[in-house]
């Protein structure tokens, strides 16, 4: 039973998210072929960091998994060591053991900060997330300026803006690094329209565009796959509830946090998808939110194909239905103000 079920979660990390062929990743990863990757989680003593690490750590494509946090870390790397997978685990606490943590980083994946309560929105979160997450991109430019970011602290609206100022500061930005992790949407898309459209869950595929908060958050069941008969009340049903999946989690909590496990599965099939494109592994497709120019905004989440230097090519938007033309239309202004916070405060701070 045990055996089955990592075999599964194994599986899963190693096949396709995206559309690689099984067939080409066994061959790409015949134990002998697999390069050496360091991955570093920034964050990882929190409701996110303890599962991600522990999926990263079922990953065989990382040989260094690298646990930091503000406290917490050493008992979560000895924890996450003994389990007999290939990468080799250290924790590292504090301020002063985050160089140790970043170097030779190939992604580093920050879910530290602060998680919502009820009532409170992402950009609640703003006060304090955006100044840990501008100090951890200044150690990031200093000590692993060339690995792919990872963003799931919130609001990512404004912390991937953020990052990237740090990063322009440091002379260090390279847009096609830097990837605000929405993975959590298009997780929730893909089950919410499995269940309605009864057809099986891992043959559905769902872009999600735009943001990541509320109504920037824009699924295009349009372009969902397999193809299904639901109506208009359905569709906007469905898009409603991929925008509030979050509230949903913060509300059943009730005080203790924001998904944690769910998230730290999306997380870790995005840094997978990342590690593959590094790898060379060809057609590694993933929503993100990233720098781009297929809107008059200058990040904006959207099918992004993977390569070797991170963003390969930033994917359109495909042919949009009247309701869904609609709903870009109005997240344009919600998530422009977001980015420029974001700008803002990382250039007055
Ligand atoms: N992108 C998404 O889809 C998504 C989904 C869920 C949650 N989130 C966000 O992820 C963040 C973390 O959520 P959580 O539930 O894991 O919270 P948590 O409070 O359980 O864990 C956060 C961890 O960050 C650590 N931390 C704080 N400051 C730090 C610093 N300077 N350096 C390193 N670590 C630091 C804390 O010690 C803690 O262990 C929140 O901002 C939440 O809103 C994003
Ligand atoms: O909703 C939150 O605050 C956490 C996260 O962004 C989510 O979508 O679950």
């Amino acid at each position: 039973m045990r055996t089955a079920v990592l075999r599964s979660i194994r599986s899963r990390l190693t096949s396709s998210t995206s559309s690689s062929s099984p067939h080409l990743l066994r061959r790409c990863y015949g134990t002998e072929s697999v390069p050496e990757r360091k991955v570093a989680v920034l964050g990882a003593a929190g409701g996110i960091g303890q599962p991600l690490a522990l999926l990263m750590k079922l990953n065989p494509l990382v040989s260094k998994l690298a646990l930091y946090d503000i406290a917490g870390t050493p008992g979560v790397a000895a924890d996450v060591s003994h389990i007999n997978t290939r990468s080799e685990v250290a924790g590292y606490m504090g301020e002063e053991q985050l160089r140790q943590a970043l170097e030779g980083s190939d992604v580093v994946v920050i879910p530290a900060g602060v998680p919502r309560k009820p009532g409170m929105t992402r950009d609640d979160l703003f006060n304090i997330n955006a100044g840990i997450v501008k100090s951890l991109c200044a150690a990031i430019s200093k000590y692993c300026p060339n690995a792919l970011v990872n963003m799931i602290s919130n609001p990512v609206n404004s912390t991937v803006p953020i990052a990237a100022e740090v990063f322009k500061k440091a002379g260090t930005y390279d847009e096609k690094k830097l990837f605000g992790v929405t993975t959590l949407d298009v997780v929730r898309a893909k089950t919410f329209y499995a269940g309605k459209a009864k057809v099986p869950v891992a043959d559905v595929n769902v872009p999600v565009v735009g943001g990541h908060a509320g109504i920037t958050i824009l699924p295009l069941f349009s372009q969902a796959t397999p193809k299904a008969n639901l109506s208009d009340e359905e569709i906007v049903a469905l898009t409603k509830r991929t925008q509030d999946g979050g509230t949903e989690v913060v509300e059943a909590k009730a005080g203790k946090g924001s998904a944690t496990l769910s998230m730290a599965y999306a997380g870790a099939i995005f840094a997978d998808a990342c590690l593959k494109g590094l790898n060379g592994v060809p057609d590694v497709v993933e929503c993100s939110f990233v720098q781009s120019n297929i809107t008059e905004l200058p990040f904006f989440a959207s099918k992004v194909k993977l390569g070797k230097n991170g963003v390969e090519e930033v994917m359109g938007l495909g042919p949009l239905s009247d309701y869904e033309k609609q709903g870009l239309e109005t997240l344009i202004p919600e998530l422009k103000v977001s980015i420029e916070k974001g700008i803002k405060f990382a250039n007055q701070n």
